[in-house]
């Protein structure tokens, strides 16, 4: 552990919490009391990766799959129960005040910023908490200004901002002591797709221009197809699948669809090799992939043009929530 190359090191991370159950009704209140019935919850068990400094990783998976329960241990809110982590060479649970100074973190959820303060005074508030000079301060949220366009509401008191203009605030919040790793949970929930897009393009630009490595969960597919490169995907507790995008397409994506309009509606339609006829309706038909020899998506336009007389073409990637629907149901786990 503690490799200079990897900013978020996770190796066999587990939490288990300790509920106790009440029983019902007025007698099984008493006996509760008495004899409380505990149960284990197994929220994380043996999750192990990495994430390379500059990365942006979107941690996935469904309701109650253990990835807030990550994100805290990953932000020294919470203990592990066993394994370990390390997050830019700081354990964080360990050492919770020097992995504040290393990490940025926003729970779309909740705000850390002060109520009753316009959104300004938060940000100075912070500046003197992380002791960033003057200047450095200013320069920063210049720059956040231009993507997030923060001066528009940054004099009015956080109570009475907008979700978007809330949660836009807690990211320049989260970033001006220059953490260079930044954890987001589910930052862009409940926004409208203007915002959206905002948010998105910031993150980028934090990522691309001043390498910051970002762990993100969201159950938007298509702010994962924005933004990641890599995905981890967990279920119950366990991490079921690590890899690309590419690679889980692969492997998981019928991974193209080509979309034609035939000249002649009535037209049969007996497709090239490897190619199978998914839809028809009149004249649009849809082919895939067919079999384990199928053409790639360069091979199959070229084939379909030169079989078929089309007036239109067009071709679509498999779509993500499909792709991983179906890397859940090869884990077994669904
Ligand atoms: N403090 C706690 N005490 C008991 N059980 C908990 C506690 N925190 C989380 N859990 C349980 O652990 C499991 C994992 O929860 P977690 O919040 O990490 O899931 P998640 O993947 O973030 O879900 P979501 O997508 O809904 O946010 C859930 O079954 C949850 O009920």
């Amino acid at each position: 552990m503690g490799r200079l190359n990897v900013a978020i090191e996770v190796r066999g991370l587990t939490r288990t919490f300790h509920t106790t159950v009440r029983r019902p009704g007025f007698l099984g209140a008493v006996r509760s009391l008495v004899n409380p019935e505990r149960v284990a919850k197994h929220a994380v068990t043996d999750i192990t990766f990495d994430v390379a400094p500059g990365e942006l990783l979107a941690l996935l998976g469904p309701n109650g799959a253990g990835k807030s329960t990550t994100i805290k241990m990953l932000t020294g809110i919470l203990t592990p129960t066993s394994g370990e982590a390390r997050v830019a060479g700081v354990v964080p649970y360990r050492e919770r005040e020097r992995n504040a100074r290393n990490v940025g973190a926003v729970f779309g959820q909740r705000t850390q910023l002060w109520w009753d303060l316009p959104v300004r005074e938060s940000f100075a508030i912070l500046r003197d908490i992380y002791e960033v000079p003057k200047a450095e301060h200013a320069a920063r949220l210049k720059e956040f200004d231009e993507i997030l366009d923060l001066s528009s509401f940054w004099d009015t008191r956080v109570r009475h901002l907008s979700l978007g203009q809330r949660v836009r605030s807690d990211l320049a919040a989260a970033l001006l002591h220059d953490p260079p790793v930044v954890f987001l949970d589910e930052p862009t929930i409940g926004m409208d797709v203007v915002v959206k897009e905002q948010v998105r393009e910031f993150l980028r630009h934090q990522v691309e221009q001043r390498g910051r490595t970002v762990l993100l969960t969201t159950h938007d597919m298509t702010e994962v197809e924005r933004l990641a490169e890599r995905v981890v995907l967990v279920n119950h507790g366990r991490l079921v699948l690590d890899g690309t995008l590419d690679e889980i397409r692969r492997k998981f994506g019928s991974t193209w669809q080509v979309r034609a309009t035939l000249a002649d509606p009535h037209a049969e339609v007996v497709p090239p090799p490897g190619i199978t006829l998914l839809r028809r309706g009149g004249a649009q038909v849809v082919f895939g992939p067919d079999g384990a020899d199928a053409p790639t998506v360069q091979q199959a336009l070229k084939a379909v043009i030169e079989r078929f007389e089309v007036t239109d073409i067009a071709l679509d990637e498999a779509d993500l929530e499909d792709v991983m629907r179906a890397a859940y149901a090869h884990a077994g786990e669904v």
